[in-house]
């Protein structure tokens, strides 16, 4: 078993962990285990669905971010195959998992529970984990596994012995006939998916995987159902969340792509060095705020000292606008990226900068500016490295609203308007899809 270094943080994550709540603290000790030696042909790639990216990082990695991110939660077991081994080694350091021992998995998913549910007994002669009172027990592959749901079954476990997540079924079940006719069908209504987490006892679990059957380890594909045959348990059932679903096939990883994606672009921080309340990029603050619902649109400053920015980098904000007036040079998008690259914040999940440039480029000579606006190429694929995702944008922003000709004002009112709605569009855009295919291109409003 290999313990991991020290972990990397993600949405979710607030400073120093959180305390564990009253309920968690009464469950002496839990660990995890995450079966993940499975080879995901279902998905229909050579790659194992565990290690499939999603948003360039292996899908295992955000599971075992959501486990470690809850510090009531002592050990996490993952069992992966010995192929595997130095993949999985790779990605708890890269991505500075935490608390992760590694065992090797069994050809089917109830060997690999059991391989990793005697990593924690302590009648093995090579375990170095101390027993827990409670384990749970979480598929590798289903990585939006939330706190409250895994302190109910938790709880519940320490009183029933067992608990487990469910659903409402989406199809109704039948039973085929031997000549491939319906012989009957299940009310659908009074049954429910079994999914997971699901947590027990640990002697309740390790004692019904030493008596089970090598035909229940070797077909089997219900915990529950071991904990009542071999320990006389009837589990708890305890409602899920939609998002507890299994990554199975394809269609599977391109929901989870959106869900992240979705996740991480619920902030946006519009970063301009001013308070001058009529600043363009206030207007363009507000318009934003109107045509994102749900989405949390802040500002920070990048002076005195960035500190505000800094508190919003480290709540967590994966998405900046950075507003420059009547200039093209990068120095705030430079400090910006300095800033966000020193936290690290881009380990787990990529971070967009969308360097806006107020400029009335209808009636001011191109060529200069234009060639500054052209470094941001360079400078995308430099950062792009460090998974941030820099694009630029040039919003029209006629001269008259700096030399104050009142008579051209309402003229140009409209215009300024027009782009401001426009370019917030594009920033709507590009923080929704966070395409890395973008990066380092000029976009016009
Ligand atoms: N021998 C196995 C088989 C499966 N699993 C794990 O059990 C979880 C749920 O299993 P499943 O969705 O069936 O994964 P696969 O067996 O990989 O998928 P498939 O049946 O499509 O091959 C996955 O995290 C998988 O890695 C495991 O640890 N050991
Ligand atoms: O059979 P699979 O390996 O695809 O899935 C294993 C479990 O996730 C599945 O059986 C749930 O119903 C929970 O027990």
């Amino acid at each position: 078993m290999e313990p991991g270094p020290a972990a990397a943080r993600g949405p979710g994550w607030r400073g120093a962990a959180a305390p564990a709540p009253a309920a968690a603290a009464a469950v002496a000790a839990v660990a995890a285990v995450l079966p993940a030696g499975g080879s995901g042909e279902r998905m229909g790639v050579p790659t194992p669905k565990q290690f499939c990216p999603v948003l360039e990082r292996p899908l295992i990695s955000y599971t075992l971010q959501a486990l470690e991110s809850i510090c009531w939660i002592k050990d996490i077991v993952v069992a992966v195959t010995g192929e595997n081994m130095e993949a999985m080694k790779g990605i708890i350091q890269k991505y500075q998992h935490q608390r992760i021992s590694l065992v090797t998995a069994g050809v089917t998913r109830h060997r690999s529970i059991f391989n990793g549910l005697k990593a924690l007994a302590e009648d093995q002669p090579d375990s170095k984990l101390s027993k827990p009172e409670v384990v749970i027990i979480h598929d590798a592959v289903r990585p939006f596994v939330e706190e409250d749901v895994l302190l109910k079954v938790v709880t519940a476990a320490k009183e029933h012995g067992a608990a487990g997540a469910i659903r409402p079924l989406v199809s109704t079940v039948i039973s085929p006939s031997a000549d491939g006719c319906l012989d009957h069908s299940l009310d659908r209504a009074r049954h429910r998916a079994s999914e997971m987490p699901q947590a027990f006892l640990f002697d309740v679990i390790y004692e019904a995987y030493q008596q089970c059957s090598d035909y229940d380890l070797e077909f089997g594909t219900e915990c529950l159902q071991l904990a009542l045959k071999y320990g006389h348990v009837h589990a708890k059932l305890v409602e899920g969340s939609p998002d507890l679903w299994k990554v199975t096939y394809k269609r599977d990883l391109y929901a989870a792509e959106s869900i992240i994606k979705e996740r991480i672009s619920q902030h946006i921080c519009i970063v301009m060095d001013t308070k001058d309340e009529n600043h363009v990029g206030h207007h363009l603050e507000e318009i934003l705020k109107n045509e994102l619902n749900h989405v949390k649109v802040t500002s920070g400053a990048l002076c005195p000292a960035g500190r505000d920015l800094e508190q919003i980098i480290l709540e967590q904000c994966y998405s900046y606008v950075c507003v420059n007036v009547m200039s093209s040079d990068f120095e705030k998008t430079r400090r910006l990226l300095n800033m966000l690259e020193e936290s690290n914040l881009s380990i787990l999940y990529p971070i967009v900068v969308i360097s806006v440039y107020f400029l009335d480029y209808k009636s001011v000579p191109f060529d200069q500016k234009m060639e500054n606006l052209m470094q941001i190429k360079e400078y995308a694929k430099e950062v792009k490295k460090r998974n941030i995702l820099l694009c630029g944008l040039l919003i029209y922003y006629p001269q008259v609203f700096c030399s104050g000709k009142t008579m051209q004002l309402l003229m140009e009112e409209q215009n300024l308007q027009a782009s401001l709605r426009q370019g917030a569009t594009i920033i709507a855009t590009l923080i929704k899809e966070r395409n890395s295919g973008l990066v380092g291109q000029l976009l016009v409003a």
